[in-house]
């Protein structure tokens, strides 16, 4: 956990690993049976809720996993080449996981969520613009990261 006094990161706020995972793959149950999103997933493999639980707990301040073991940013980015996504799908992507987020009982504080709710706007939105014709990938693309932002997080007391 944090040491006394310093800043936690949104990935140990969350509760690591074991809650991304948790919280991933509820997601994609709950993905499946959404009539927007169970076509555009139809497709994907068994370790893909861990692969993305991975995902965001790198760019959330977590281990290094996804970048030394999967690819890296890069890698995701491929994942969304010449899919076509459409904002309709992107916004039920969104809402489905803070639903999931909601249903799992996951921190609910508003620093939190704000944070979290600005990463997945600008990660999704990144998938979209990715997804369409003409959409290159840059190789040394970096893992973005993400914090707290602007508020001062209910760590501060
Ligand atoms: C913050 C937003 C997002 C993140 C962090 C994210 C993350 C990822 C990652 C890490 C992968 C690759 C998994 C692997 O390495 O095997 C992936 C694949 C994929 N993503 Fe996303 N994604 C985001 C948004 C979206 C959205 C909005 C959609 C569609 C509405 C989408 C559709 C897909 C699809 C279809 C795949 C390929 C699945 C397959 O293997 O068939 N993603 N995503």
């Amino acid at each position: 956990m944090t040491e006394p006094g310093s800043i936690p990161t949104l990935y140990q706020w969350l509760g690591g690993s074991e809650a991304l995972l948790r919280l991933t793959t509820r997601f994609y149950e709950n993905v499946k049976a959404d009539p927007l999103l169970a076509s555009v997933f139809a497709h994907m493999d068994a370790d893909h809720p861990a692969h993305v639980a991975a995902f965001l707990a790198e760019v959330l301040g977590g281990p290094p996993d996804y970048s030394q073991h999967h690819g890296g940013h890069p890698h995701m980015i491929r994942q969304h080449l010449n899919r076509h996504l459409q904002q309709e799908q992107r916004r039920r992507w969104v809402g489905l996981l803070l639903d999931t987020a909601d249903e799992l009982a996951m921190p609910d504080d508003p620093e939190f969520r704000s944070a979290l709710v600005g990463y997945l706007e600008w990660g999704s939105r990144l998938a979209v613009i990715n997804s369409q014709a003409g959409a290159a990938v840059d190789a040394d693309a970096p893992m973005p990261k993400w914090g707290w932002g602007e508020v001062k997080g209910p760590y501060s007391g």
